[in-house]
Formats: structure tokens, sequence, C-alpha cells
């Protein structure tokens, strides 16, 4: 029997990316891409990322953060996801410890990332720095400038979509800068071509987004590993990131997805914070079986 059987979990979301929690710290147990998927596709515990909480790597910080998409695959970023965790470790009975203050400081595979409480469902994440050289998306190809790198979407000459804006916020996004209302392009059928396109070797985020104000974006996302989602915080940060290296707008802004708005600054120091609501839809555990027809 998997040893994830019956183990509880917190179902939440972030701004509507549909987030599960789990902790494994004290335990040496991880989670494979089969069970994840396996998870993602029950309907009690579906998710966009799964947030797994482990025992502390580094010395100073409060947990290591594993995090998967709907794929299986692992993220070395959530930033929706990285809230909802930080309400767990504060707020939630079974998980939460004393923290300083009322802040966390939880790694990943990608680096260190700061959560801390704004109010009762609100949480800011200073999710780093962002990576602008290609090699740091990564992109397969050498280009020198990431504000605009040559992909297009459609014919050579009259391009759906072109031009787009590669950012890491330890995870790779492609952004796409339009004119019209992002809802009149069908990202659900570009994403898809777009996440596995050759340039980007780890596959990427997809977003179009339409700078609306000088401090507000419209935005929306076709995610690596998890199709559609409402709401994508390392893509709101990315985009904003983006749009300032071209410009648009000036250092923060109001990103509003389907699922509701996060307020993204990149701080002078090079640091992108977010902030945005958590909700806790509820808690369950797996089911005894739900797990049974994996191989091994
Ligand atoms: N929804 C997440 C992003 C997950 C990124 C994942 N799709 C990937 O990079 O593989 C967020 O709020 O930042």
């Amino acid at each position: 029997m998997s040893p994830l059987a019956e183990r509880r979990f917190l179902k939440m979301h972030g701004a509507g990316n549909a987030i599960v929690v789990l902790d494994l710290r004290g335990t040496s147990i991880r989670v494979t891409p089969a069970e994840a998927r396996t998870i993602a596709a029950d309907a009690h515990s579906r998710f966009d990322q799964l947030m797994v909480v482990h025992e502390p790597v580094t010395p100073g910080t409060d947990a290591f953060m594993r995090i998967y998409n709907t794929d299986g695959s692992e993220s070395g970023a959530c930033g929706n996801g990285t809230r909802c965790v930080g309400y767990a470790l504060l707020d939630d009975p079974a998980m939460a410890r004393p923290a300083e203050n009322g802040s966390l400081t939880l790694e990943t595979k990608a680096g260190l990332v700061a959560v801390r409480r704004v109010t009762d469902r609100s949480f800011t994440v200073d999710m780093g720095q962002p990576r602008l050289r290609w090699d740091e998306i990564p992109l397969a190809e050498p280009f020198p400038d990431t504000r605009r790198i040559e992909l297009q979407v459609g014919p050579i000459d009259d391009p759906i979509l072109h031009s787009p804006a590669a950012v890491s916020m330890g995870n790779p996004h492609a952004i796409f800068f339009v004119e019209r209302d992002p809802d009149t392009f069908d990202l659900g059928r570009i994403g898809p071509l777009l996440e596995s396109h050759p340039i980007f070797p780890e596959r990427a985020n997809i977003s179009i987004a339409q700078v609306t104000g000088r401090d507000t974006i419209k935005l929306r996302v076709w995610e690596r590993g998890a199709g559609l989602t409402l709401a994508c915080g390392t893509a709101a940060c990315a985009t904003v990131v983006a749009a300032s290296r071209l410009r648009m707008i000036g250092r923060a802004a109001r990103v509003a997805l389907p699922g509701g708005e996060l307020s993204i600054e990149w701080r002078a120091d090079d640091h992108v914070l977010m902030t945005g609501p958590v909700y806790l839809e509820g808690e369950g555990t797996f089911a005894a079986d739900l797990f049974a027809g994996l191989d091994g």
C-alpha cells in the first residue's frame, strides 16, 4: 500500500489556482509523479499544483517544498501555492509550528522564498529575483535580449502572436503582450503547442497579457504541466518584470486573472513581491485504495 494512503491533505486555492497541501515532514516519503497524477485525477483532491512540505534542508529555513503539476512534473516555483503553504504552516492546527513574527522562509529546488501574512487571508511572498539570461530561463538558443525572443504563432506574414518575453521565476515563462483582450485568443489551442516548443528545453508556462494601464495588466495563462488555470502567481510575477523591462509599466502592477487579482512589485533590490489571497476549501484524507493501481 502507498505510504500516502489515508494521509491528510488541505484543499485550497489562491486566486482560483487549485492547490493541495500535503505535510510529509517527519517522514522520508517522496511523492512519485504517478502518485501526484493519481491525486490530481481524484475529484476530492484535484489540483493544479500539489505542494508537498518536507523537513527543512538548508539551515535557517522552515521547510523544503516539492511542487507537482497535474501531469506529475515538478516545478521550481509556485506563487499561489506558496501563499497556501504559508497559511497552512501558520494557521492549520495540525501543520502550524511556532514561526518568527508570522513569516516563514521556504526552500524549493529553485531557491528560497519568504512568505508572510498580511491579513487573515492575504499573504505576501518574496519570490526572489527573476532570472533573465537565455540559459537561465532556459531557452535552447543564445538570445542576447530576452525582452523579446523570436517565436511566433500563425502565418509568417500575419502571426497571431509573436515576439514573447522570456522570464524565469524559478520556472520558465513566455509572455506575449497583445493590444486586444487576451480572452479573444484561443489559449486552450495555442498553449499546448507552445508549452512543448523546442525553444523551451524544460517546456514553459505560456501567458497572454494586455497592459490596460500604467499599473494594471489583464493576464491569461496556459500552465506547463497543468493547462489553463484561473490564476498563476509566477506568471503574474514574470509578466510584471517583462512589462517593466519593456517600459510598458513602472515596477508594480495589479494583475487581473480569471480567478482574482494579484499585486506584484519588482522591488529596487531586484526581488519580486507577490501579494494575494488564500482560500481554504477543506481537508481530506487519501482513500486507502486510491493508489492501489500503481505499480511499485
Ligand atoms: N500556478 C503556479 C505556477 C506553477 C508553475 C508550473 N505550471 C510550472 O512552472 O511547471 C503559480 O501560482 O505560480
